[in-house]
């Protein structure tokens, strides 16, 4: 094994470490952000975390912008061992859609999410397969000639859950207004209306999903535009572009993902200058936990809450309120490079490699 990644279980991520002056970096990464020395952290390479956090410190939050999937990134994957709902689940198990529906769409699940998972098969040869089950999926819905009036009770019914720390996570973004766009492969109505419910659709939340198209009479008759399924993320960034083109000013971004196609959500983002990754590794953790590691710069096993991603907030957003800036305000100064401001350890950083 490397002897550079940490592994999650163990007291401390520092527990590993078998080189004095990577002890020490490692050390300085810590003080940036003490909670990455929680059991569920996993890194391949530490330096390379601080020095991508030194860069967007640098750069300052007005060049910030956050990029997250949803489901089981920004809502949990269990609760006390029973697994959560993702929003095509909300769904299914409510009172819009007859038992018989119920019945065909658990089988689907129960036949597709081990492809979806299956670290054995190659992308290539799961994309037909996870088009084919949104498809199926979406034309059972459409049968059902669900009524747009049935969602909010849907929600409201339902066992979905943010993750722990979600208010503070949705309201720094705000606070600072930081545009966080929610890029979901889930079903765009009932994600609203999840975000909704919690009082967090802020208005510098943007989503991208797979919308419901309603009848004049309020009844689902279609899914508009193009799928989006875990694995064409990049393509429908691609489709966006008018989002992307309005965030030139930020080309920095915070990526939080759970899955390998989530990678892409940022493939459209214009002349991006520095990118830090975080992904969740729900389901699989064996099997999955190296590939994941090669991917995203921070994995955080089985941790049902935002901590690590709230404390990365903070950190490149802990500075004086006279820095805080409206989003699209062209006559907005830049401030300077937040290590030049007399702040927290930041003061303690190396000079970048
Ligand atoms: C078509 N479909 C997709 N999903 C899940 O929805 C998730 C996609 O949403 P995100 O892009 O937000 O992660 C995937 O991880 C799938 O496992 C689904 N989950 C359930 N329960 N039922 C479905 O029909 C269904």
């Amino acid at each position: 094994m490397n002897a550079a990644v940490y592994l999650a279980g163990t007291h401390s991520s520092l527990a590993l470490q078998t080189l004095p002056e990577k002890a020490a970096r490692h050390n300085l990464l810590l003080k940036m952000i003490p909670e990455l020395s929680n059991g569920s952290v996993l890194m391949k390479d530490p330096q390379r975390v601080q020095d991508i956090l030194k860069s967007l410190l640098d750069s300052g939050p007005n060049t910030l912008q956050v990029i997250s999937d949803f489901d089981m990134t920004l809502t949990r994957f269990q609760y006390n061992g029973k697994r959560c709902p993702t929003c095509h689940n909300i769904l299914d198990n409510s009172k819009a859609i007859s038992e018989e529906c119920r019945r065909k769409l658990n089988h689907l699940l129960q036949t597709y999410y081990p492809i979806e998972i299956d670290t054995s098969r190659s992308v290539e040869e799961k994309l037909p397969l996870m088009v084919e089950w949104w498809t199926k999926a979406h034309d059972l819905l459409v049968e059902q000639k669900i009524k747009k009036e049935e969602l909010a009770a849907a929600v409201r019914e339902s066992d979905a859950m943010l993750r722990e720390g979600y208010e503070l996570f949705f309201d720094r973004l705000n606070q600072h207004a930081i545009p966080l766009l929610i890029f979901s492969a889930g079903i765009g109505d009932i994600l609203e209306e999840v975000i909704r419910q919690a009082n967090v659709f802020h208005p510098n939340v943007k989503v991208i999903s797979n919308y419901m198209d309603f009848d004049e009479l309020g009844i689902l008759r279609a899914f508009k535009g193009e799928l989006i399924h875990i694995y064409n993320k990049r393509e429908s960034a691609l489709l966006n572009t008018g989002h992307f083109e309005e965030l030139r000013s930020r080309p920095n971004v915070l990526l939080m993902g759970d899955s390998l196609g989530d990678l892409n959500m940022a493939d459209g983002v214009q002349n991006m200058k520095h990118i830090l990754k975080i992904g969740f590794l729900n389901d699989k953790v064996e099997e999955r936990k190296q590939s994941y590691l090669d991917s995203y710069d921070i994995v955080l096993v089985n941790d049902e809450s935002l901590e690590i991603p709230n404390a990365v907030l903070h950190l490149l957003t802990a500075f004086p309120e006279t820095h805080l800036l409206p989003l699209h305000d062209p006559s907005a100064e830049e401030p300077p490079p937040l290590s030049s401001r007399p702040h927290t350890c930041l003061l303690n950083l190396p000079p970048g490699p």
